[in-house]
């Protein structure tokens, strides 16, 4: 429960509303003690006119220790027993009615409070993930963070309104009621109140085996769904392979498993309300027997029976949701450890305390870096040295997995190097503000990724005030794919992404470049970004980038070369170590990897 303790600055922070929710919680139950009192009293009074009555006059502190229900009373004892009645029961219905009102209110304050601070943790974790770099996300699966943000966020909410809410409501109910009821008969109070803890005890252990229940039924549930939305989205290999019947099967077994597990849960469910329902019978039946027995020897005791039955039936469900609430608490405590270790994490990659902000002219210095991937223990980088002057235009091949990527990882600080350094304008990156340093770059990724936007969104993205219109064109007409955008029925209005039009390889890899193109920093980073459009096109976005390109420094990687850019420096990397380093003459004199790839290129364009 410790855990829970993090979320009090929340509670500060929303403290009217939760302090005035208590209020309410605690005025509504004080409405609800009325109805027995003012029962009771009815009872008394209908007694008294009896045959053979006591015509004893009513103690008023023995029907309540309230000063207004005392004065109320006081008021009626003038009047006749049909008034008495009647006005008893407007009392009753008044009282049951703000009492309503306030539950409203409570409900208003608490519960909406909970959602406050849900969104406030929601905030709070999505912000972390922002913070975290490349390799927590490595670490984790998207499963295991989208739980994070719904499940543990909502489970702490439970106990943020929920919780909170019935708690003090039990507080306040059990608090008034078993005061009054002490007041009246000790005695008859300890009997009829015995089978309450039995029964909050009953409620929580049932409730604890319907949460494990429920948990793993949930957990089948989400693989089920991950199976489904899988098979949807790879149908074509799944039909191509013909692996529609196989699929199926597999399906089927994870179906099986969830449906007797889900049945198991239906049937402890159905011995929830039983056994809640049976515990409520016990404690009205011992009021009655009870009572009855004293009854039998004091007449005058019946009203009192009338009273605590009303006073059980009002006690019944606020004990048996002690365990209930104690399990949501347990659950929302557990969210919450979860929630305090991953918020306690950080990252690797930041920024330095006093760090500069990054001016970025154009020079690169690559030091003798190394660099292991800290989770696979793949050597990427090898002791690899480069001097890149402001404004040239350098050249990256090699063959896959030779580590040109990693470089361009290294230089965008997703990773720090494990040995050497890499300066920018002479200033280590490790001492320049991360996001200055990355917001003036401008990177095409290798993987194409689009969000479900508009084109002209997503386009725009990297920029902190989005460009106009004619902008966003001349950034997709250097991107060569302006004319394809303007075919598309909404233009660059049309949505991407999952929800929307279904774009080419080619198109999505032109539409990143254009990305790219609207920024306006020295530094620019391409990785292999024209592995999917034609020669033309190739070509068209290469005359394209060559005015883009001008005063800017570059580091092109590709699996092709290019010509139509005059480059200043060509390096060929090898296990992640420059292998040829010169100018397009230089390299085709070393009759290296280059040369190799220089004729085959030329070969298949003579075909
Ligand atoms: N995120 C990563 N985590 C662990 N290992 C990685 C990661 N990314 C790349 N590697 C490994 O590092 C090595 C270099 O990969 P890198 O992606 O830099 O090569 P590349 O030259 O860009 O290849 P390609 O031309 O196929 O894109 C490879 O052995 C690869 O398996």
């Amino acid at each position: 429960m410790r855990e829970l303790s993090v979320l009090n600055k929340y509670f500060w922070k929303y403290r009217y509303r939760f302090l005035l929710g208590i209020l309410f919680v605690i005025s509504s139950n004080y409405f609800a003690i009325i109805v027995p009192e003012i029962t009771g009293y009815i009872g008394l009074k209908i007694q008294s006119i009896l045959p053979n009555a006591n015509k004893k006059s009513i103690h008023l502190d023995k029907i309540s220790s309230d000063y207004f229900v005392k004065r109320f009373i006081n008021w009626m004892e003038a009047l006749s027993i049909g008034k008495v009645i009647t006005y008893s029961c407007l009392a009753i219905i008044v009282a049951s009615l703000i009492r309503g009102v306030l539950m409203f209110c409570m409900r208003q304050t608490l519960i909406v409070m909970s959602r406050h601070i849900e969104y406030d943790q929601k905030n709070e974790v999505y912000d972390q993930y922002q913070k975290l770099d490349a390799e927590f996300y490595k670490s984790h699966t998207t499963g295991d963070l989208m739980n994070r943000m719904a499940e543990d966020v909502s489970r702490v909410r439970s106990y943020t309104g929920p919780a909170i809410m019935y708690l003090t409501n039990i507080v306040a109910l059990v608090g008034f009621s078993v005061y009054n009821m002490l007041k009246k008969d000790v005695h008859l109070t300890l009997m009829v109140l015995l089978p309450l803890p039995i029964l909050g005890v009953t409620i929580y252990i049932v409730n604890s085996i319907i949460n494990k229940k429920s948990e793993r039924v949930q957990a089948l549930l989400s693989d089920l769904t991950t199976n489904a939305q899988e098979s949807y989205s790879g149908i074509r290999v799944i039909k191509s392979f013909v692996q529609e019947s196989a699929m199926l099967h597999f399906f089927r077994d994870k179906g099986e498993q969830y449906r007797k597990n889900a049945i198991s849960l239906a049937q402890t469910d159905a011995i929830y309300f039983p056994s809640m329902t049976l515990m409520i019978g016990l404690s009205t039946l011992t009021t009655i027997y009870m009572g009855s027995k004293m009854a039998i020897d004091d007449g005058s005791k019946v009203a009192l029976i009338v009273e605590f039955v009303i006073y059980i039936n009002m006690l019944t469900f606020p004990v048996s949701s002690i365990g209930w609430v104690a399990s949501m608490m347990q659950r929302a405590a557990a969210s919450q450890k979860r929630l305090n270790e991953f918020l306690k994490i950080e990252p690797t990659i930041k920024s330095e305390s006093g760090s500069a902000k990054a001016d970025l002219q154009g020079d690169i210095r690559i030091k003798n870096v190394s660099f292991t991937y800290p989770h696979t223990g793949i050597k990427a980088i090898s002791n690899l040295s480069l001097d890149i002057k402001k404004g040239e235009k350098v050249l990256v091949i090699g063959k896959t997995g030779s580590g040109k990527t990693s470089m361009t990882q290294l230089l965008m600080r997703f990773f720090d190097p494990d040995e050497g350094s890499i300066e920018m304008d002479g200033v280590d990156i490790r001492k320049l503000e991360l996001n200055s340093l990355r917001e003036q770059m401008s990177y095409v990724p290798q993987d194409v990724f689009l969000f479900s936007d508009t084109i002209f969104n997503n386009i725009n993205f990297g920029l902190r005030a989005p460009a106009d219109i004619e902008t966003v064109r001349l950034a997709a007409k250097r991107a060569s794919i302006d004319n394809e955008i303007l075919e598309l029925e909404k233009g660059y209005d049309t949505l991407t992404g999952e929800r929307g039009v279904t774009l080419s390889g080619g198109q999505k890899q032109r539409i990143s470049i254009a990305r790219a193109f609207i920024k306006q920093p020295h530094v620019v980073l391409f990785d292999d970004c024209l592995s999917a459009v034609d020669n033309k096109t190739e070509h068209e976005i290469l005359e394209g980038m060559k005015t883009y390109l001008h005063n800017k420094t570059a580091i092109i990687i590709t699996h092709r070369i290019f010509t139509t850019i005059d480059f200043d420096q060509i390096i060929v990397i090898d296990a992640g170590k420059i292998v040829e380093h010169g100018t397009h003459n230089d390299l085709l004199n070393q009759q290296g990897y280059y040369t190799y790839l220089y004729q085959k290129q030329i070969l298949e364009q003579k075909k």
